[in-house]
């Protein structure tokens, strides 16, 4: 895997459109369909989907990874093979997904992965609605933490089927939350273990340019409905500084800046016994909009 490509989500059209334009500064494209939003953060075609549907738990549907080249795509099918895992491919949803090709299969915890080759560019300039630039191009779209039912069996599985490579963990609680790279964004995919919660999607970070682009969402949040899950911090490991919003979906966005780059050839795996170094102060009354989806 090169980076997080896209990411399908479900949830209503008519407050996604408002929270992807309105709060996040994400530009509104024309998707394949009624039924369909998307959302575009740099030069890609698209970045976000949103299929129209109820919010909850199981608000996640795919994770679009990319891969660099046609031959590392049959290379990584013939590995899931090998080991078992069942492998399709389907040139309707590659035309959907605007892709050259694509493959689908599911994770460790069930969670569909659309692997693809030459994502489109668009030759239409990327302009955000709130004037926000967004750090995506090589860096993918950003990072997602899933809710794992085992996050160390999935951090394995990450690093030995599809090539990612451990950043470091953090203490929480009785368990560790693991951070994987697959490319010098500090993480692109991590997992986390808690009690209760069942496997999905925690949260979609998205980085943009400039601490001011983080300030400015977070006061139109505050005056928003949308409940702030995690308050203004900085993180540890990757050193970024961020906040947490619920999604109309019930999933959070992490919207974050200034987050640190790894080098393979440097870079040793840590450990670190918090999650942040200041605030990011849990919101409890976020969990209701979370649980039932409404913002
Ligand atoms: C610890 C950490 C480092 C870098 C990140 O990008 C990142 O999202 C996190 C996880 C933050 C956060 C937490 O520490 C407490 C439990 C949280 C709120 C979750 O339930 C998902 C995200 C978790
Ligand atoms: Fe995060």
């Amino acid at each position: 895997m090169e980076s997080l490509g896209y990411l399908v989500v479900r949830g209503p059209l008519d407050q996604w459109k408002e929270f992807g334009t309105s709060v996040l500064g994400a530009q509104l494209v024309a998707g394949p369909d009624d039924s369909t939003l998307m959302f575009r953060t740099d030069e890609r075609a698209f970045r976000l989907v949103v299929e129209d549907g109820q919010a909850g738990p199981d608000s996640l549907l795919a994770i679009g990874f990319d891969v660099a080249t046609l031959q590392a795509l049959d290379e990584l099918a013939t590995t899931l093979t090998d080991r078992g895992i069942k492998v399709d491919e389907n040139h309707e949803l590659a035309r959907a997904r605007r892709v050259q090709r694509l493959i689908t299969f599911r994770d460790n915890d069930g969670f569909l992965i659309e692997a693809h080759v030459g994502h489109e560019l668009s030759n239409e300039p990327f302009v955000s609605p709130r004037g926000v630039s967004f750090v995506c191009g090589d860096l993918g779209l950003g990072h997602v933490f899933l809710f794992a039912s085992d996050a160390q069996q999935s951090s394995a599985f990450y690093q030995d089927v599809l090539g990612f490579r451990l950043s470091d963990t953090v203490a929480m609680g009785d368990n560790e939350a693991y951070f994987l790279h697959c490319n010098p964004r500090h993480h692109t995919a991590a997992f986390g273990t808690f009690t209760g919660v069942p496997a999905g999607i925690g949260h979609l970070m998205i980085e943009v340019g400039t601490l001011d682009q983080v300030g400015r969402a977070l006061d139109i949040v505050q005056k928003s409905s949308y409940p702030v899950q995690m308050s203004l911090g900085e993180h540890t490991n990757d050193r970024m500084t961020s906040f947490y919003v619920v999604t109309p979906s019930g999933f959070a966005i992490e919207y974050g800046y200034d987050g640190l780059l790894v080098d393979d050839a440097t870079w040793k795996v840590g450990r670190h016994d918090a999650g942040s170094i200041w605030g990011h102060q849990f919101n409890m009354d976020s969990l209701a909009a979370m649980a039932g989806g409404e913002a």
